[in-house]
């Protein structure tokens, strides 16, 4: 019989998740709080990259920024690809470049996704994934009949590229990169080319992945939608430089200075409720919001993409109004928008802030100021 106070134990830090096991297999594949310290400089015609910045080596960092920028650089630099870089980059404890001197990119163990896919013409889909898995169980953490199950591409496996689409050739790449079995993945703007479905296949995919696997994630894009659904962490980069830096909520202004303006990102809580006419009811501050359902049904909080120019105001609810989504808020500030005529209100929905870009005139006239309770309508968008 096991003594009481030894099951005691074995319940509480199982529950803590500080079970020795669990601490110690997450230590040997990740090492404890890995992190990637990046200190570099590369001099092209016309360009130079200047990025001093320490990655959270946990979850997905998105690299932000316009065309241009050196987002993809950067992502060549840490994967090794960039032959004439100088400076440091530190994986954990090991350094990857110092001065000079690198670590040769198969030794980094990183895994990187191109925009495109680059999959092996004359091999099958199978053979392409276990392509870069090493032989042997030694390093094999990530087994590939549960990347074929979470991407969900067993249908393919006997297929041959040129029988695929670009929406599932990229995900063969990614359960390529995978079953490499890297410590680290670079997306350099595995989206772009792909329609709406393909890539809102591709994001859960990565959702998924990273739900899954627990692997950090570098993702390039400049694509908002794509940074709000997927980024616990964002840098910006502009001119070759970080600009800023933070958890994506700390971001959003950041974020709205290289886009189409103001904008906000809202939490949404599921709510365990059947979908009615194709809508889908989440909580937010304890209000309701019906949006259109998701590609698959999700029990996780989402993020919602709010442009602050399609939220209107009004100190009244709406009725026979086609804008179904109504949230009762308090304003919190009135700024300066771009525009002369314009202003941003930024309204608390609870914790989370809620911004809309209306004229200064309509300010005016509903006497919009700190405090003021308003309801806040916005046409549906649907969530992903
Ligand atoms: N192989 C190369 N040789 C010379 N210059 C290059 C090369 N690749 C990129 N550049 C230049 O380096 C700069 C940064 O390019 P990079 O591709 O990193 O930007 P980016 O932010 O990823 O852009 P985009 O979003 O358009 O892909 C640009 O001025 C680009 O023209």
């Amino acid at each position: 019989m096991m003594p009481r106070v030894i099951w005691r134990w074995v319940y509480w830090s199982s529950r803590l998740r500080c079970y020795w096991p669990y601490t110690v297999c997450k230590n040997a594949r990740w090492g404890a709080r890995p992190m990637l310290k990046v200190d570099v400089s590369l001099q092209r015609a016309g360009f130079q990259l200047q990025v001093k910045h320490a990655f959270s080596g946990t979850g997905v960092t998105a690299v932000f920024g316009p065309s241009g920028s050196g987002k993809s650089t950067l992502l060549r630099v840490i994967a090794g690809l960039e032959t004439q870089v100088s400076g440091s980059v530190q994986w954990h404890t090991t350094d990857w470049l110092q001065g000079r001197k690198q670590l040769r990119a198969e030794h980094r163990k990183v895994a990187m996704v191109f925009q495109q896919p680059h999959l092996f013409s004359k091999k099958s889909v199978m053979e392409n994934i276990l392509y870069g898995m090493p032989k042997r169980g030694e390093g094999v953490f990530i087994h590939p009949d549960e990347v074929i199950k979470v991407l969900g591409i067993s249908p393919l496996l006997q297929r041959y590229p040129s029988a695929l689409s670009g929406g599932q050739q990229q995900r063969v790449a990614l359960a390529r990169a995978l079953l490499s079995q890297p410590r680290l993945l670079l997306l350099d703007e595995p989206m772009t080319g792909l329609d709406y479905a393909a890539k809102q296949q591709i994001l859960a995919d990565l959702k998924k992945v990273q739900q899954r696997f627990q692997l950090p994630m570098i993702f390039v894009s400049h694509q908002l939608d794509e940074v709000v659904q997927l980024a616990d962490d964002v840098v910006v980069i502009n001119q070759g430089q970080v600009e800023s830096a933070g958890p994506l909520q700390q971001q959003v202004p950041q974020l709205a200075g290289h886009s189409d303006g103001p904008l906000s990102v809202l939490e949404l809580e599921p709510v365990e409720q059947v979908p009615q006419q194709g809508l889908q009811c989440w909580r937010i501050d304890g209000q309701s919001l019906w949006l259109p359902q998701a590609l698959e049904e999700t029990s996780a909080k989402q993020r919602l993409l709010v442009w602050a120019r399609d939220v209107s105001l009004a100190l009244q609810p709406l009725t026979a109004s086609s804008l179904s989504n109504q949230l009762a808020a308090n304003v919190v500030a009135v700024e300066a928008a771009r525009h002369a005529a314009e202003v941003i209100v930024t309204l608390s929905l609870g914790d989370q802030q809620l911004r809309a870009l209306i004229t200064r005139a309509s300010c005016q006239r509903l006497a919009l100021a700190p405090g003021v309770k308003v309801m806040a309508a916005f046409k549906a968008a649907a969530v992903h």
